[in-house]
């Protein structure tokens, strides 16, 4: 089979990154194929970016797709958990997804970059930093409860399997920032919402939400009110 092949006609080499996935053409708008045949492209304007950038697009979509795992009965019976991890355990796929995550957060938002970074406990914790180091802006921690010294906010929530809280040192987001909440996946979205009460007692803006992965059918986005929602990934767990 042939390697992607992006509007420039140049072929993309792939096959380092996932020897063993199939490898499709990158103008297509959705895979042929995925390890679950659930994951698919997100379905979100592409046309403010350029061709060489559309390209990129369509083959770090597919790099993360390749590199997805769907593990039933996790962390509970009922759960089909989405295992990221092998992403980060590809330096290909790894610095595919960062450099698109770039582009998206520019097509989005223009000239405006984020005051700060806000990355989720614990795998939001994987892509936020050097994220925020590419968009050169700090990164602040939201964390699980009892983690951090000195002051914190605190909020309570709920997500698909179980409640939790979320806290965010005192000083970490100052008055007035605008505030980029990243994270790998939207579920039922009381985790992100959580982290936007967080950036709102913090006196911040929320600029928007960035999810690798929004879990379409749990409906997790309805949470977020109108805010911007960058998704890189959908995947419907009825399909
Ligand atoms: O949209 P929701 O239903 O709220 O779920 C989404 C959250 O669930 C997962 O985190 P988890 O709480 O499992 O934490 P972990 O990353 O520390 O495992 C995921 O990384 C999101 O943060
Ligand atoms: N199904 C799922 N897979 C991975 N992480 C999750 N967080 C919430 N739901 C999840």
């Amino acid at each position: 089979m042939s390697a992607p092949v992006l509007p420039d006609g140049n072929q993309v080499d792939t096959s380092a990154a996932n020897p063993a996935s199939t490898v499709l053409d990158a103008s297509r708008r959705q895979p042929a194929s995925s390890p679950s045949g659930a994951a698919e492209l997100a379905s979100q304007p592409i046309s403010s970016l350029s061709p060489e950038d559309q390209g990129k697009l369509a083959v770090a979509k597919k790099l993360v797709i390749d590199n997805l795992r769907y593990e039933p009965d996790f962390p509970i019976p009922g759960i089909k958990f989405i295992d990221i991890l092998p992403i980060f355990q590809n330096p290909v796929a790894f610095a595919s997804l960062l450099d698109v995550l770039v582009l998206l957060i520019q097509e989005r938002f223009g000239s405006q970059v984020p005051d700060v970074i806000i990355g989720l406990e614990a795998r939001g914790f994987l892509f936020g930093p050097p994220l925020a180091l590419r968009l050169n802006r700090p990164f602040v921690p939201v964390r699980k409860k009892g983690k951090m010294p000195g002051a914190c906010r605190t909020v309570e929530y709920t997500k698909e399997y179980g409640t939790d809280e979320f806290q965010v040192q005192t000083s970490a987001i100052k008055p007035g920032q605008q505030c980029l909440i990243v994270d790998d996946i939207i579920a039922t979205g009381g985790t992100a919402a959580a982290a936007g009460k967080l950036v709102e007692l913090s006196e911040a803006h929320i600029m928007g939400y960035l999810f690798m992965i929004d879990i379409i059918n749990l409906k997790g986005t309805s949470l977020l009110g109108d805010k911007p929602i960058i998704t890189l990934v959908e995947h419907n767990e009825e399909e």
